[in-house]
């Protein structure tokens, strides 16, 4: 556990009155693919807000690859390693397939604004570089054929590939996926579920992912979170989880 690359530590956030994550503790590790369930409301997008810079935590500590990253913002924490989709999905509408992609990987591109606007030397190698990776990432995603369409003309499965695609060319070492399988039928679940793992392991990434399709989070995560009321109720195996009082009373709705 102490060589975590993410690790949360008695982490709370409270809004006005709420508490949407009360003394949360949360460790992944290298390489690890982890999901967080819960109910709606139960505070996992905000855990994902409070990974990525969008909130502060009110009390406790977050880790990143050893170092605090409480205080940075969102930028910075894309930088250091960490990407992450929406629920909502959020591309550039009007923009290009292509486009989506590319403005992701300038990031963290390296040439000057002088080199840029006179368009000569690295700024030109670089741009072929980012294209050709971008166009990779496109096939991974089996996008191409569709790098020239509007985003929003895009299938809403094709648009939730296309984001994870966005995510993937800021080159993170942590991945967070809010909801990938949301709006997808058996099928295009089935076969994100492949790439997930696909992607993993081609770019040796970690993973961490919120989702509501209960045979995606227990057909590929090695570890599972449970939420509820901001609340960790329960931690394990998929096989630990699935025969867990707790889950079972939170899922069932029954009386605790
Ligand atoms: N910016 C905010 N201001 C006030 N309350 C908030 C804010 N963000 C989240 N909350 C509240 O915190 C609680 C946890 O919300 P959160 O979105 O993290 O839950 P969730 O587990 O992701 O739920 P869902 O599955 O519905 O997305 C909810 O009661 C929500 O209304």
């Amino acid at each position: 556990m102490s060589d975590a690359l993410l690790k949360a530590e008695n982490v709370s956030e409270v809004f006005g009155g709420l508490k949407a994550v009360s003394d949360f503790n949360f460790y992944i590790n290298p390489g690890e693919l982890v999901g967080l369930i819960g109910p709606n409301g139960a505070g996992k997008t905000t855990a994902f807000n409070l990974f990525t810079g969008v909130y502060q935590p009110t009390t406790g500590q977050i880790t990143f690859a050893g170092d605090s990253i409480v205080g940075l913002k969102p930028y910075q924490i894309t930088q250091r390693g960490i990407a992450r989709t929406f629920q909502n999905i959020r591309l550039f509408s009007e923009l290009s397939v292509l486009d989506n992609v590319k403005i992701a990987f300038h990031s963290h591109v390296k040439y000057g604004m002088l080199e840029a606007v006179l368009r000569m030397g690295r700024y030109f190698s670089e741009e072929e570089r980012v294209e050709e990776e971008s166009r990779r990432l496109l096939r991974i995603f089996h996008l191409d054929g569709q790098e020239d369409e509007k985003a929003k003309n895009l299938p809403y499965g094709a648009q939730r590939r296309l984001e994870i695609a966005r995510a993937l060319a800021t080159k993170p070492k942590l991945l967070l996926l809010d909801e990938p399988a949301a709006g997808m039928n058996p099928q295009e679940t089935k076969e994100l579920m492949d790439m997930i793992r696909w992607i993993r392991k081609e770019f040796g990434l970690t993973i961490l992912l919120i989702e509501h399709d209960m045979s995606l989070v227990m057909g590929i995560c090695e570890r599972i979170y449970v939420l509820e009321y901001g609340s960790t109720i329960a931690e394990g195996t998929p096989e630990e989880i699935k025969k867990n009082p707790e889950v079972i009373r939170a899922y069932l709705g029954g009386e605790g």
